[in-house]
Parts: structure tokens; sequence; C-alpha cells
């Protein structure tokens, strides 16, 4: 493979020989390490498979697996069912930094979100009680986003699609911030050989300008004291070393180190004195990942802990904007009796949103509020369902809500070719003493989803942009977590 040349022109100096030939090589090579998180809240207990478990990614270890190979994720329904996502190991540091630096319910916002691999490895190791926002500006893939989000089951979660400066408008401050921000891509030069074609000196110099711009945008939405999270999956300093010097300077930080292991082969600052974090493909086990971590001036009002929001007047929206609310507009009367299908249900209120119904934890619902107001939300807490006349339609949020009370639906259980067959959209014939009307599927004993249940046949509810679209169905059981 060939680098572009004005790649290595400009990190061979920065690198060093010895360090930029270790990259070159591994950036050359295909055997590009495998690895999947698992989803604590959906385990039982679970792990990787003997036959496929390589062993821990040392600064994830709980729930980070590297695998011996890799096999085709999209036929084993429990990729489906939320049980795990796939991510490269070292975007799994950010469970690392977040365990070592949080240790009360905060407000998070993970920024720049999609397909939201960093945002469900925030959301597993955030204190219980803490509020994640997830945001992406590209509609599509804020989608996706909303897709993986529902998947990992968390309900303390709120998807939005926005840029940076919107947030300023809902006025809603955050303890803690994630900008893994759109980059140069060098990191990805092994994966993915467009990012190769796509590079140049000019590319480099729009992304560290848009960087500072979005990092600008939403520094007003920082509290005093509160942390930002900056990451990029580049190797230049221009976008990694330089900007953050550049954030502690011109914006008003202090860096924050975190403690790390020899072992794990991280390399420290190229340039300057910060404690930042890079890992390099050729000298840690993963791709390229560039972080550091920063602590905005000024006085904090208290420690990391206003997770529920209440106590911020700036929040509350103004009368007058609650007034132009679409969803206020929409359900003119919030959903009073409807039945709420999950655990400990009187600790939720219900929102309705056009004729969706959504279950939001009553501890953040002044905080949904204020956003609901401002921002584009995708998806919050748990979607119940859609209202048709007296009947509410489930959502698949729902089936795949870690909260979901166990006798909410009856269940069915599905051998693996109806699982797959179930996630093609395609109908799944159930046994004949299946009571009528919804009915929850299951496969290894976790929920996939719903189907109604009408007598002589049974509609699929699956959503449709989310179904396997492969018309092959493996011969065999693929089984990669148990
Ligand atoms: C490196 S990717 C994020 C990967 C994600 N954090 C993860 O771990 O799955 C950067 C994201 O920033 C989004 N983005 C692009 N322009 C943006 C902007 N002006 N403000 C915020 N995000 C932006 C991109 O669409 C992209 O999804």
């Amino acid at each position: 493979m060939n680098l572009p040349q004005d790649f290595e022109q400009s990190i061979r100096p920065l690198f060093g020989d010895d360090l930029y030939n270790r990259l070159a090589e591994a950036l050359d090579a295909d055997d590009t390490p495998t690895s999947v998180r698992l989803n604590p809240f959906k385990q039982n207990g679970g792990d990787v498979t003997d036959e496929l478990k390589d062993c821990c990614v040392p600064w994830c270890p709980t729930t980070g697996r590297y695998l011996k190979s890799r096999p085709n994720f999209t036929f084993d329904p429990l990729l489906h069912a939320g049980t795990y996502y796939v991510q490269e190991a070292s975007s799994m540091f950010v469970d690392h930094v977040v365990r070592h630096l949080i240790h009360e319910p905060v407000r998070m916002l993970d920024l720049c979100a999609a397909p939201g691999g960093k945002s469900t490895a925030l959301r597993a190791a955030l204190p219980e009680g803490s509020l994640l926002f997830s945001n992406e500006p590209m509609r599509t893939r804020a989608q996706i986003l909303s897709e993986n989000l529902q998947k990992f089951g968390h309900e303390d979660v709120v998807v939005t699609n926005n840029y940076p400066r919107d947030y300023r408008k809902a006025r809603i401050q955050f303890d803690a911030i994630l900008a893994d921000v759109p980059c140069s891509g060098e990191g990805m030069f092994r994966k993915d050989e467009g990012a190769r074609e796509e590079w140049s000196l000019q590319n480099v110099e729009n992304c560290w300008r848009l960087q500072r711009e979005i990092i600008s945008d939403i520094w007003g939405c920082l509290r005093p004291g509160g942390l930002l999270v900056y990451s990029t999956c580049t190797f230049n300093a221009h976008e990694d070393e330089e900007n953050v010097t550049w954030i502690a300077e011109e914006l008003g930080a202090d860096f924050v180190d975190v403690p790390v292991e020899s072992d794990w082969h991280i390399t420290r600052a190229l340039t300057g004195d910060a404690p930042v974090y890079r890992f390099l493909p050729g000298v840690s086990r993963g791709e390229g990942l560039f972080l550091a971590v920063l602590r905005k001036h000024g006085e904090a009002e208290g420690c990391l802990s206003t997770a529920n929001g209440t106590d911020r007047k700036a929040e509350k929206p103004k009368k007058e904007k609650r007034r132009g609310n679409k969803s206020a507009k929409a359900g003119a009367k919030q959903p009073g009796n409807v039945a709420v299908p999950l655990n400990a249900p009187e600790s939720y209120v219900v929102r309705r949103r056009t004729d969706a119904l959504f279950a939001v934890p009553e501890r953040w619902a002044d905080t949904y509020d204020a956003a609901d107001a401002e921002l584009k939300i995708m998806h919050a807490g748990v979607c119940l369902g859609t209202e048709k006349g007296k009947d509410i339609t489930p959502d698949q949020s729902l089936a795949l809500s870690r909260q979901l009370a166990d006798d909410a639906y009856p269940r069915v259980e599905l051998g693996y070719t109806d699982a797959i067959n179930y996630l093609r959209k395609e109908a799944v014939t159930l046994p004949e003493d299946t009571p009528r009307g919804f009915v929850l599927l299951t496969y290894r004993g976790r929920p996939l989803g719903f189907e109604k249940n009408i007598g002589n046949r049974a509609n699929n509810l699956y959503p449709q942009e989310w179904r396997i679209k492969s018309s092959h169905v493996p011969a065999e059981e693929l089984i990669i977590n148990n």
C-alpha cells in the first residue's frame, strides 16, 4: 500500500524514523485486530465463547474482548439483540478514562457520536443515574446512532440530530463532553482505502479549523470545572497536540492526567509535554486513536453530581418557547393513563412526540423538556410504542430495553433459522397455542422484537430499516457469546 507522499513527509519528522517505520508497516498489514465490547446490561454473566475469545482488552478488561478471528457478525441474532457491540479496541480507552475520572452521576454529552461505539462505551462506564446525550448532526448517521443506542437498551439516553451551536440554545449544561471530532482519518488508512485517497494537506488544515470551531461552539455548554474528552483517529499534530493546546490556552482549561499501564504501549505527546494518549497501529493493539482530557477553568458548582438537572434554573425553557414546542402541540394532553410495561413504572413520565409515546425517567424529565424545546430528539428513554386507536403498537425500543418487565408480553423462543428470518422481516410462524395479540420473540432468552399474532398468521413488527438485507441464511448457527 502506498501512503500519500505528503503524509510521509509531514509525519516522519514528527514520529522519528523508528516509530514512523513501525506505523507504516502496520498500516500495510492485512491483519487488523478484531474486538467486541460486551453489553454489561444484557450479559447475565456470559462471555465470548472459548473458541473465539483471544484475550481481554487490557484498558477495558471487564467487557472488551479481542477475538481470534472475524466472524460474520450480521448472522448472529445476539448482535441485533444488543448483547455486544463490534468496536476496535483503542476506542475502548474511553471506558478507562470515564471509570477513572467520573464516580458520581453526571450529565454527559457525546457530541459527534455516530455510529455509537463510544456512546455505548460511555453509557456502560458512567455511574448509574447519569444521563447521556448522544448527538450526531448528519441525519442518516443519526438514525444509525439511534438504532445502536436502542439496541444497547439503557433508558438514560437522549439521541439528538443537531449541530453543536444548536445546543447553546437549549441552555443545558454538561458535566462532561466527549468530542470525537470528524478528522482527516489517517488512522483509517489500514481499514479503508478511500481514507488514503481523500487525504491531503489541505484536508488536514480544513479539519483542524473545523475541530476548533466545533469545540468553540460547544464550550459554553460545558460547566466550569467540567471535563472535555477530545479525541481523533488521526496522527498529525495539527489536529491532535496543537488543537488540545489551543483549547487549553485560548478557551481556558487544564490538562487532566489519566494513569495508564506501560504494557498498554500507549505513545505520549509527540510535540510539547501535555498528557495525551496515542494508540498507534504497530505499537498498541488497535487502530489509531488520539485522546486528551481537559478540565474547564472556573468555579465548579460542586462535584460532578448534577445529573438530574432540576437544580439549574437556566435549563427551564421559557414559557413562550414551550408553547411552540413540537411535542406540546402534537399532544396537547399529556398521556395520563398509559400503562408503562417497564420495571419500576412509577419512576417514569410519559411524553408524546407525534403519535409515539416515550417513557422518560422522571428524574430527568425537566432536562428532556428543555431539550425538546430546542433540539431535534430522535430517541429518548424508552419508546413504548405508537397509538393506533385505543391500542399501542409496541416499539422495537421497548423490546430491547433492559427495563422491559418480564411478564409484560407473552414470549416465544425462536431457533436460529427462525431468528434470522425474523430479523430479515419475514413472517415467522408461531406455535398454535400462542395467545393472540402482541408477542415478544426471543432467541437464546434475549428479546429480538415483536410480532402481532392474529390467529392464522402473525405480522412481523421488526423495523424495516433495521432488517438484515442479505438473503443468505448460514447453515450453521453462529454463537459468539453465551
Ligand atoms: C469520528 S466520527 C464519530 C465516531 C463515533 N464517536 C463512534 O465512536 O462511533 C465523527 C462524527 O462527527 C460527525 N460530524 C461531522 N461534522 C460535524 C460537526 N460539525 N459537528 C459535530 N459532529 C460532526 C460525523 O458525521 C461523524 O459521525
